[in-house]
């Protein structure tokens, strides 16, 4: 007997009240086990030494051991009334907290604030072996606690300590195979709970065939108990049933498998119950599948949905009781699989988890929930908790981590195209009469897998989205404005049915353009819906075209359709006489527009290529080119910019910028409509608007001059952003400065994100910035890399061909985001693509090392100013009709506030005319272009620098001009 347990004895004796009549050591006395177990702890939380830990650690476990179930609840209960919380040490340290707070006496706090029962389980824990034990004592109290409660709460102490000591760094993954020692066999027979297992015979079939794998989880507490463990299945094709796996008739050769099927995962202890070994172990198993077979490409599992009958029935929509021996004909396919699909996407616990605990494991874990199979497993067992059907989850190894933080940070559940459209079916019934809106947090997980599938997603159109939401949500706040008006789902979809007919009755067929230049207001995104619903195609305008502009896209687009402000119709009368019907919107709910008697709801079938949309982008020319976007263009892009930016319905945008462009229109608007999201609907920029707005709002989407005027405002700091989620900037470069600045200011990464007209959005900073997460960080100076399904590369002037990363060329883009055309231009449409489908963009760019795309420059000279596209050569042609000027080149120049501004060089005829040149031209340029297109300054010179060959060198006269608002007051 070594020292330790002949104190222990002492002590123990002591605790008994046993006077000993020697000094000699002696035999414990025979007492129950529960006494001897009381005493054994008081004495292991007593001033003892850590050698008679260990030994009065080990006799509490041997104590327990002998205990009845009843005896254990009395040491539960024991536990729970005698190792708490001293109430007055506690009140002690809250006060000295409370009177000077500092970090010792948050640490007293701490302590105090912990049951003493946390480090009694931590000193039992010092007998060897005793963590699996404890492991057990725990799967113990949470059998008990069933009949007694009142015992929860020790199980939050158990979950607390396992929780740590469980941490995922210590788990070791391994293959299980028919090799593998007999005693992990044989928890593997025991534990196998979704699919048990008669024999080794059955456990043979699951390990020695050549397209079986089986990985297990260890830990070093636990020895060869395996914590967890994955039986893999190689097939051919996403299994609907579990019979033939299980049989495993048949093997096949994995090199022709192109599927790992997950078809058992298992829990091994049940003393583990609820503690996380982090959202990755599945990850982790694919990784380790494909690592032997890469050439795999599909990883789905087959798993039960073990809570859905209990659910079904106590909604009492379970058909009437089929009984327990009713075989499926009892069941119709269309009616439990809509049920499922709610089950598993929307039912939610109090914490906005799924109610499933399979749904919540494999969601968690970064899977979409992809397929229901009905019926797909017919065993007694499946039949009883679930009427034997079973679902696929599905692991996109480069979408793990993505919808894993988007399940975490907005309980986002990634449904496949299966379960949408049986969530779009049953939406309209199940959100009559009850607020949805918590309860639709499901995001498509459109794959790149299978084309099929993936044009299913996409091709529907933006209108048809905006329906659903409008049918699932309809009391939602769509637009609110500043002064308290409020728009809802339901109110757009009615307005937008009104508008449909007037243009209807207007002439207006599928193909038709509607042409719109008003200003922003819900009825205008109105216009835009019902101009989609009946299959026209939507024109928007910049309000800031003058008369001489209109008449060329008037013209060149011979719209149906003119729809302008109350107050410029007289300026478009003279158009009816060409047929066009010239009707009126206003931004006070008025106009003629919205006097139609009754809606009209039919909606045109459109094809995902057929147009929708016609925006004008200036051209290198001069003349103004229409980008024909079709309904394939805006809803793929739209999806793209759902996922990667994790948008849902919880979201609330500030929408500041215009809407007759990609970055207002088809981004912000089309992600909102369709996403079920809310805007705070501003009719333009205010800064201190926007900073009143940002407290109760998740994103704001932006050119970079809303964010150089914004860090313009002391009333920029971080607490005012600390509700939103995402601040993005595009349409223009961001500096890195503003960035950084930003950054400093609030604690956000402005995301950049890279689009055109033609392409819409074409690649994005990540979205998720822990790099270990599977994201990466918001680099300053980059756009980040291409959306989902867009391919961005980067070719030689020259050649045509891919540069090497690092280096600069021209970018180009290919994906169903890219435009299809521009409007009746077809060699010029032949000129911007390349035969293999890939669209020029003129940007020069180069990839750097982590693969994001940089922007260094422009082929076309194009000036960006606020946002709004330039081009030189718009503007010289109308400079160069003044009679008095020789020639002129007109540059993009830096601007404090717009970021680059229109600066114009000027030649006169005769330098006698030099005077009052630069006025004159203001004002023709100021009838002719609209204002963000006129030059902010006018340099009167006596010739334009040209290269040897004769060509303008305008790269000198921008360098030479760089200053000429630099120290602007703006
Ligand atoms: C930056 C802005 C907020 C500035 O507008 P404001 O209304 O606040 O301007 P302001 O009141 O300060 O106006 C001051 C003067 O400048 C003029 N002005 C306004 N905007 C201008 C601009 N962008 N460039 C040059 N001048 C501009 C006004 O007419 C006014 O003229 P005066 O001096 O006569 O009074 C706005 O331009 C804007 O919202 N831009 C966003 C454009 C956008 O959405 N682009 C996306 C395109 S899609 C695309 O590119 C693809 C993609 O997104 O990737």
């Amino acid at each position: 007997m070594g020292h330790g347990e002949i104190w222990l004895l002492g002590d123990l004796f002591r605790m008994l009240g046993i006077r000993r009549s020697t000094q000699t050591p002696q035999e414990p006395p025979q007492v129950p086990p529960l006494q001897e177990l009381r005493a054994a702890c008081s004495v292991l939380m007593g001033g003892i030494g850590e050698a008679s830990r260990r030994a009065v650690a080990v006799r509490v476990l041997s104590a327990y051991e002998q205990l009845d179930d009843a005896g254990r609840t009395e040491f539960f209960r024991h536990l729970l009334q005698e190792y708490g919380v001293d109430a007055e040490v506690l009140t002690a340290a809250f006060q000295a907290w409370r009177t000077a707070p500092g970090h010792s006496q948050e640490a007293e706090l701490f302590t105090a604030a912990e049951p003493s029962r946390q480090e009694l389980l931590r000193r039992i824990n010092h007998a060897p072996g005793a963590t699996p034990s404890l492991v057990e004592m725990r799967a113990d109290l949470r059998r008990l606690m069933r009949e007694d409660p009142e015992l929860r709460p020790l199980d939050q102490d158990f979950h607390h300590l396992l929780s740590s000591w469980f941490n995922r760094g210590f788990l070791r993954l391994e293959e299980i195979t028919w090799d593998s020692p007999r005693q992990i066999h044989r928890h593997m027979l025991r534990f196998e709970k979704v699919h048990p297992m008669a024999d080794r015979h059955e456990l043979k079939r699951r390990l020695a065939p050549k397209d079986r794998r089986c990985y297990a989880f260890f830990h070093p507490a636990t020895g060869d108990v395996p914590l967890i463990f994955v039986e893999v299945a190689l097939v051919q094709g996403i299994p609907s049933e579990i019979g033939p796996i299980l049989r495993a008739e048949g093997a096949i050769s994995p090199s022709k498998a192109d599927t790992a099927a997950l078809y058992s995962i298992n829990n091994a202890l049940v003393g583990l119950a609820g503690i996380s070994f982090g959202n990755f172990l599945i990850k982790q198993v694919i990784e380790q599948v494909r690592a032997e077979l890469p050439h795999l490409e599909n990883f789905v599992t087959l798993s039960p949905i073990p809570g859905f009958r209990r659910w079904w029935e106590q909604r009492g929509e379970a058909p009437q009781d089929p009984g327990p021996d009713a075989d499926h004909a009892a069941i119709e396919p269309q009616v439990i699989l809509p049920a499922l699909a709610r089950y598993i996407a929307e039912e939610k616990r109090a914490d906005g988890r799924p109610l499933d605990s399979v749904a919540r494991f494999h969601l968690g874990n970064g899977a979409s929930a992809w397929q229901l199979h009905w019926p797909a497993d017919t065993s007694p067992a499946s039949w009883g908790s679930a009427y034997g059907a079973m679902i696929t989850y599905r692991y996109e190894p480069e979408k793990v981590e993505q919808r894993h933080e988007a399940f975490v940070r907005q309980r986002a559940v990634a449904v496949g195209p299966q379960l949408e459209r049986l969530l779009e079916r049953a939406a309209p019934e199940a959100s009559a009469g009850s607020d949805h809106q918590n309860s639709q947090n499901h995001s498509s997980a459109e794959s790149g897998t299978s084309q099929k599938e993936r044009i299913s997603m996409t091709e529907r159109t933006i209108h048809q989205a905006f329906l659903d939401q409008a049918q699932r949500r309809p009391d939602k706040i769509l637009f609110d404005l500043p002064g308290g008006r409020k728009v809802t789902y339901d109110q757009t979809l009615q307005t937008s049915q009104r508008i449909a007919a007037k243009l209807v009755g207007d002439g207006v067929r599928p193909g038709d353009r509607v042409a719109m230049q008003v200003e922003k207001s819900p009825e205008a995104v109105a216009l835009y819906l019902a101009t989609l619903q009946i299959g026209g195609i939507f024109l928007p305008l910049n309000t800031a075209y003058t008369g001489a502009e209109m008449d060329y896209f008037v013209d060149d687009a011979a719209p149906k359709v003119l729809v302008c402000d109350p107050s410029a119709a007289a300026q478009h009368t003279h158009r009816s006489s060409t047929g066009l019907m010239v009707e009126t919107l206003g931004t006070e709910q008025d106009g003629t527009l919205l006097q139609a008697d009754a809606p009209h709801a039919e909606v045109h079938p459109a094809q995902p290529d057929e147009p929708a949309s016609i925006l004008y982008t200036s051209g290198t020319t001069g003349r103004s080119k229409g980008a024909v976007l079709t309904h394939r263009n805006l809803a793929s892009n739209c999806r793209a910019l759902l996922e990667t930016w994790q948008y849902t319905s919880e979201d609330r945008l500030i929408h500041a910028l215009p809407i007759f462009h990609i970055h207002g229109l088809f981004v912000a608007v089309n992600m909102t409509l369709t996403a079920g999201a809310s805007m705070y609907w501003l009719s333009t920029f205010d800064a201190d608007a926007i900073l009143d707005l940002l407290p109760q709002s998740t994103v704001l989407m932006g050119v970079p001059t809303f964010y150089t005027r914004l860090l313009k405002s002391d009333r920029l700091t971080r607490e005012v952003c600390s509700g939103v989620r995402l601040f993005v900037s595009g349409s223009a470069p961001l500096l890195a400065a503003d960035h950084e600045t930003f950054a400093e200011r609030t604690g956000h990464s402005i995301l950049e994100r890279y689009g055109m007209t033609e392409t819409g959005m074409n690649t994005t900073n990540p979205y998720v910035e822990d790099p270990d997460a599977g994201g990466g960080l918001r680099k300053p100076g980059t756009v980040g890399r291409p959306f989902p399904g867009v391919e961005v590369r980067v070719v030689s002037r020259e050649g045509g061909e891919e540069v090497p990363q690092g280096e600069v060329g021209i970018v180009e883009v290919r994906g169903p985001n890219v435009f299809s055309g521009y409007w009746q231009m077809p060699e010029k449409t032949a000129e911007e693509f390349r035969e293999d489908g890939f669209f020029i963009t003129g940007d020069l760019g180069r990839i750097d090392e982590d693969g994001y795309l940089c922007i260094v420059g422009r082929d076309k000279d194009l000036i960006i100013s606020g946002g709004y596209n330039v081009y030189p050569k718009e503007v010289e042609e109308v400079i160069d009709d003044h009679p008095a000027v020789l020639e002129s080149a007109v540059v993009g120049v830096p601007h404090p506030d717009f970021g680059e501004t229109v600066l114009a060089a000027v030649v006169p005829r005769d330098a006698s005319d030099s005077e009052g040149l630069a006025e004159e031209l203001g004002t023709l340029v100021g009838e002719r272009l609209a204002r963000f297109k006129q030059p902010r300054a006018y340099r009167i010179i006596e010739a334009l620098p040209r290269n040897v060959m004769g060509k303008v060198q305008k790269a000198q006269l921008r360098k030479q001009y760089a200053e000429t608002f630099a120290a602007a007051q703006v």
